[in-house]
This record gives structure tokens, sequence and C-alpha cells, in this order.
């Protein structure tokens, strides 16, 4: 028997008194303590008098449904995590219970080992292992996320974000961020995790749209020996790297059809299966996914599916591109800078001067906070002041629209002398003048495609594997949708 203590007791509110026996026999041999209601009346009744770790509820009771439970618990600020368990296929009615609070559902007919695996997250314990001691327990405060607290801003926009986090960190529910490249959909994601239950778990970030559409199934999945040339051993997909934790898939919108429906399969069935693999793993994990796109529009014309998207936004989170938060731009860049500073061992951390801050507050930043950090790092690295004036950003005066994306983030080495040049007549190092021509088609086609180079490199007719050839070789890097040239 795992230890037990008074709060982990758990209730079972179903009117079947077959599924009812079922679930307590199970509950019972996992060693949880457990009291049962068979209506909506009872069960209020008995959440009057005590309180409990979960309450595990059928969707579909005599008296009312398992909603009611969740709207009670919700108005009355109460702790317990509720498990949904709904019919077969009604996947409105699982959307339905995330959206209402719910930490987690089940669809019937229950399988018994996710049974057991679900109800030991709400109850913090990794399945199969015993409960934490107290001290193992993840930090649960509100201010104990790292990410969370990276997240600088304090417009009524950030308020706004950061109360949803600690919302949605407390469920299982999936998440959809929203929002233009740059703008913190990571961090975001990175909070979400940080703030739920299992934020000493596993968090694995995958760009969608970076990996080649033939290698998605084996990568997302993983694959067995031999299950293709090349095969040597097992290997494990981001699924199984997931586990107990949260898989963060951004760029969904570039996920391909076939593909999709793959992961749609993956989120129902919650399990996967590895290529070549018999049979399936079961996955236990939460899953956020970020897209720059308008997910709804790509559902209409038919690049996306609907059944997925509805799977995938259940609660959806909107991060606001920079320029609709300006007064976030003394913090934020604050806060950048100290972590620039740190990185590159520079003290005192240099400030940013009231010009500097009004030169910033004057550009669109069309590459949103990470323009920014690339901004402030030039900057921090041009000047050696300790304080960084409007000269030092090194901003162009008036930027708008698909220019700036690509004039503002990163200079072209000297994009005019190659133009000159193309006027003179004959360059006069024609290895140097191609580089440089190729480097700034490829920072313009990146800046593009929001530095997707897959969607980049296709536009010019290249494979990822050259386009990545091309870049390494003129000196561009791209770290998760951010291109730096380095040459
Ligand atoms: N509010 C913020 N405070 C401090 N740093 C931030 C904030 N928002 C974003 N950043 C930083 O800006 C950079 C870009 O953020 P992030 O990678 O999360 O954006 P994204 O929306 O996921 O971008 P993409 O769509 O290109 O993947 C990161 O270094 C991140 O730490």
């Amino acid at each position: 028997m795992k230890p037990m203590t008074a709060n982990d007791r758990l209730l079972v509110v179903d009117d079947e008194p077959d599924l009812r026996t079922l679930y307590e026999l199970t509950l019972l041999r996992e060693g949880y303590s457990l009291v049962s209601a068979e209506t909506v009346a009872e069960a209020l009744a008995l959440l009057q008098s005590e309180r409990f770790a979960v309450v595990i509820t059928d969707m579909r009771l005599p008296d009312g449904s398992g909603l009611d439970l969740l709207a009670w618990l919700e108005q009355q600020g109460r702790n317990e995590r509720a498990i949904v368990i709904t019919a077969h296929g009604s996947a409105e009615n699982a959307v339905e219970a995330l959206k209402a609070g719910a930490f987690d559902y089940l669809t019937k007919p229950v399988d018994l080992r996710q049974f057991r695996s679900v109800v030991a997250t709400a109850l913090g314990r990794e399945p199969g292992r015993p409960a934490p001691r107290r001290e193992e327990a993840a930090p649960r405060t509100s201010s104990s996320s790292g990410a969370l607290a990276r997240l600088a801003g304090r417009s009524p926009a950030m308020e706004q974000v950061r109360e949803l986090i600690r919302k949605v960190g407390r469920s299982m529910a999936p998440v959809l961020l929203q929002g233009e490249s740059g703008t913190g959909k990571e961090l975001v994601a990175r909070a979400i995790h940080g703030e739920g239950s299992r934020a000493s778990q596993p968090f694995i970030a995958v760009n969608c749209g970076a990996i080649p559409e033939q290698l998605l199934e084996a990568e997302f999945f993983g694959y067995r020996k031999g299950a293709f040339t090349g095969a040597s051993e097992d290997r494990e997909g981001f699924f199984q790297a997931a586990q107990g934790g949260t898989l963060f898939l951004d760029e969904i919108g570039d996920l391909p059809l076939a593909m999709q429906s793959k992961l749609l399969r993956a989120i129902q069935e919650r399990s996967v299966r590895p290529v070549g693999a018999v049979s399936e793993t079961p996955v236990n994990l939460r899953l956020l996914s970020a897209t720059h796109k308008d997910l709804a529009a790509e559902v209409q014309a038919g690049r996306f599916r609907q059944d997925l998207y509805y799977r995938l936004n259940v609660i959806q989170i909107r991060v606001p591109p920079l320029r609709e938060r300006l007064a976030d731009l003394p913090d934020i860049g604050t806060s950048l800078l100290e972590r620039i500073a740190r990185d590159a061992g520079v003290h005192p951390v240099p400030r940013l001067s009231p010009g500097a801050l009004a030169r910033l507050s004057a550009y669109a930043f069309p590459g949103n906070v990470r323009e920014l950090e690339n901004v402030l790092h030039r900057a921090l690295a041009l000047s050696g002041a300790s304080e960084l004036q409007a000269e030092d950003l090194d901003l162009p005066d008036c930027v708008s629209g698909e220019d700036s994306a690509f004039g503002g983030l990163a200079p072209l080495g000297q994009p005019a002398a190659a133009a000159a040049e193309e006027e003179a007549g004959l360059p006069l190092d024609l290895t140097q003048y191609l580089d440089e021509v190729e480097r700034r088609v490829l920072l313009r086609a990146l800046a593009e495609y929001r530095f997707n180079r897959t969607a980049a490199g296709a536009r010019l007719g290249l494979s990822l594997r050259q386009m990545r050839y091309r870049m390494a070789r003129l000196g561009i890097q791209v770290d998760d949708g951010e291109a730096r040239d380095a040459g």
C-alpha cells in the first residue's frame, strides 16, 4: 500500500452500479481511499462536508451533469481536481468539460490502465510510483515558475496572459497559443508547464515546420530497430520523451494533413505506435501548441483538419504583438538586457536611456520580442557604455510592413555595395559578390516565411538540407525561428 494522507481521498460519482464498482475496485487496489455518490445532489452533499483531492465524475447523471459539479467547484473556489468521464466519441463533451475547468477527461469504455494513470497524475503522482514526499513534490506556488518570472511586462494585455497561464496551468487541457512570430509563445508554453503539477517532468518543444515531412512520424512517435534503412536501434519519439510532462508543438499550422491525422489519433487514443512496432505505447502528457497562422482560416481553406483544430483549441491564449503593448518596452527591454549582459559577462547591466526608449517605442517591431532581443544584443556588443543611446540601437528611422522584417532584423553586410556594383558593371570579386547576393536572398526569404527554413527553402526551390548547407556556409543562424547574420 502506498502512503496516503487525508488529502488523498477521492470522490467517485456515477449512477451505474457496475461501473462504480469497477472504478472503486481499481482505485482501492491502487491504495486510494474513496467515497462514492450516485447523483449530483449526493456528490454536492459530500463535497460540502469534506474536501477531496480528486473528483471523478460521469458526465451524465440522473439529476444533472458532471458540468454542474465543475461549476460548483469553480464557484466555491475549491481545489479538487475533476476528472470527467464522457461518452465514447463525444469530443464535444470532453472539450466542454476541459473548458469548464476539468483537470482531465476519460472516454467510455474506460481503459483501466489509462484510468489509473490519469488519477495518479491528478494526484501529482507518477503512475506506478509512490507518492512524492513533500520535499520532493514539484513546487506549486504561483511564483515558482522560472518561465513565468521571465515573462516581463505589466501591460493589461500581459497581465491577462499571465492570469490565463496560472489558470490553465492547473489542468491538463490542451492550449493553443496564437501570436505572431517572436511574441513569446514558447515562453508562455514553458510558463504553463512550469505552473502545472508536472513542472519537474520534461518539457519537449518541437518546431513542426522544421522537420522534413518524411521524418515526421518517426520523430513524433519513435521507431523500432530495422523499421527502415538506417534504423539501427530503437529510438523514442517526442511523445515518449515528453511522457509525464508537456509536449509543445510549435508552428502546428505547418503540419501536413497526413501527419495531422496521425496526431489526432494519438490524442484520441492517448497512445502512439512507433514506426515498425506492432503494439501501441500509452502516453500521458499535456499537449500545448502554437501557431502564427490563423488556424480557423486554415481549416476553412482545407489545409487544417477541423477535428484536430477542435481538439487543440480547447483553450486559446493570444500572445499580442509587441506593438500592441508598447508600455511593456521598458520592462521587457530591462529584462532582456539583464539576461544578455549576464550571458556575456558584462557588469554592470547597461540601462536604456530615455532617448533609446523613445526610439524603441517608435519602431514597429515586426519581429516582436525576438527582434528587440536582437537589437539589444547588437547594441550591447557595439556600445560598451553603461547607458544605451538611441543611436546605439541602429534602428531604421521609419519602418513598416514587410520590408521592416528584413531591414530591421539583420543588416545585410554591404547590400548597397553589391547593388552599386551591379550598376557599375563587373564586380571586383565574383565569389564575394555572389555570396552577398545569396545571403540577401536567403535572409529575405527567411524573413518572409518567419524564419521557417523549410518554407523559405521551398520558396527558393531548395530542400531543407540545401537550405541548411547554404545558411551554414554564409554564417546565417536560425534558432527556433530567429535569424542572425553571423557573417
Ligand atoms: N514578455 C517577455 N519578457 C521577456 N522575454 C521575452 C518575453 N517574450 C518573449 N521573450 C523572449 O523573446 C524571445 C522569443 O520568444 P519565443 O521564442 O517564446 O517566441 P515565439 O512566439 O515562440 O516565436 P516563434 O513563433 O518564432 O517560435 C525569447 O528569447 C524569449 O525568451
